[in-house]
């Protein structure tokens, strides 16, 4: 029987340093997001960052907490109840760290009968800190307490036409009202090192301005290459003039080169460029989080006008929006009844 797993990243079970710990301590300890080995993980790791990391993210989680809990888990298991309403094959929600584990939505899976599982990962692009830890994850404990089971991966889906559609939609909603003079597509940011590492090729990826506009199959798994297309096909679909949009990468830790340009310069440099009016969109996310709610929806504003900027817009995820659970829908049904994957 078939079955549908869903896997978002998770959150802390409370907005206190106590719970915000050992979330952070599984996050950062998972070698493809923190890819130093594991003796030098442990140091920066358990001996520097954690020493004061989960006070300062607690402090952020308490501004954006809502009474039924994490955002990121509230609305993906909002989103997970209206995929239900539209598929006759039971669907579960894994969280790759923290509570409701990936273990635990297989597990529901298994005691309904499901021994073919769609598993989908809550990330539109590849990357090996995001998509990637989760299909090992899951295949690892798919591996060692459901042998039985198999597992079909559903592709990043940044380029889908059906995908842009919606996300296009979602996004002229966000901006309808709004005389913006720019659109920022402000993306989660990963280290540069992990664009190299990505590359089957060994070669393609320079991060050199030219190499995510040149074909390759190196792109399947390059993120960099991946957010650009999103951006592009979405400036396209809704016509948005080439001048007034752009791309960036936010949430960095100290340390390594991350992607370029970074987000909260970019607020100063558009700001300073007269863009009086920024629009801000975050599709590295389907559901709203920390790092949308806080960092740009909060932060971000508070920046951009402190550098001189007029209005200030952070328009949502796709979150539980009708299009985006219905093309969910759509695509658990052609798995379903062809196994066909969205390309
Ligand atoms: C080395 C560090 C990190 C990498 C690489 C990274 C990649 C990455 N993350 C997401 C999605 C989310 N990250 C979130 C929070 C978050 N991310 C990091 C670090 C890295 N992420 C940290 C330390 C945190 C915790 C909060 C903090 O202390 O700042 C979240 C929000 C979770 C929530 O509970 O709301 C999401 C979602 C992606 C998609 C990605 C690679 C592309
Ligand atoms: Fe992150
Ligand atoms: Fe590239």
């Amino acid at each position: 029987m078939k079955g549908v797993l869903l896997v978002n990243l998770g959150s802390p079970d409370s907005p206190t340093p106590k719970d915000v710990k050992p979330y952070l301590d599984e996050f950062l300890m998972d070698e493809r997001v923190i890819d130093a080995p594991k003796w030098l993980r442990n140091i920066l790791v358990r001996g520097i960052i954690l020493q004061t990391r989960p006070k300062r993210s607690a402090k952020a989680y308490q501004k954006i907490w809502w009474e039924e809990g994490s955002p990121l888990i509230v609305i993906s298991n909002r989103f997970l109840e209206k995929v239900r309403e539209q598929t006759r094959l039971p669907v579960a929600l894994g969280m790759r760290y923290g509570s409701g584990s990936i273990e635990e939505g297989l597990n529901e899976l298994n005691e309904k009968g499901v021994d073919e599982v769609l598993l989908v990962p809550l990330y539109p692009h590849y990357a090996m800190s995001s998509y990637e830890t989760v299909v090992v994850k899951a295949l690892e404990v798919q591996a060692a307490k459901f042998p039985h089971m198999h597992v079909t991966t559903m592709p990043a889906f940044y380029s889908n036409k059906d995908y842009i559609r919606v996300l296009a939609g979602a996004i002229a909603e966000g901006l309808k009202g709004f005389d913006y003079d720019h659109v920022l597509f402000s993306y989660h940011g990963i280290p540069e090192r992990h664009i190299r590492k990505s590359d089957p090729t060994r070669f393609h990826c320079k991060i050199d301005g030219q190499c995510c506009q040149t074909n390759s199959v190196a792109h399947y798994t390059c993120y960099r290459h991946q957010c650009y297309d999103t951006t592009e096909l979405v400036k396209q679909a809704l016509d948005l003039p080439e001048d007034k949009v752009s791309s960036s990468f936010q949430s960095r830790l100290a340390g390594d080169p991350w992607l370029k340009p970074y987000t909260d310069y970019e607020f100063e440099r558009l700001a300073k460029e007269g863009k009086a009016r920024l629009a801000v969109i975050t599709p590295a996310f389907v559901s709203d989080c920390l790092e949308t709610l806080e960092e740009i929806a909060m932060e971000g504003e508070e920046e951009f006008l402190e550098a001189g900027g007029k209005e200030y817009r952070h328009i949502p995820c796709l979150n539980d929006r009708g299009e985006w659970v219905a093309l969910m829908g759509k695509w658990i049904g052609e798995w379903a009844s062809t196994g066909a994957l969205p390309a």
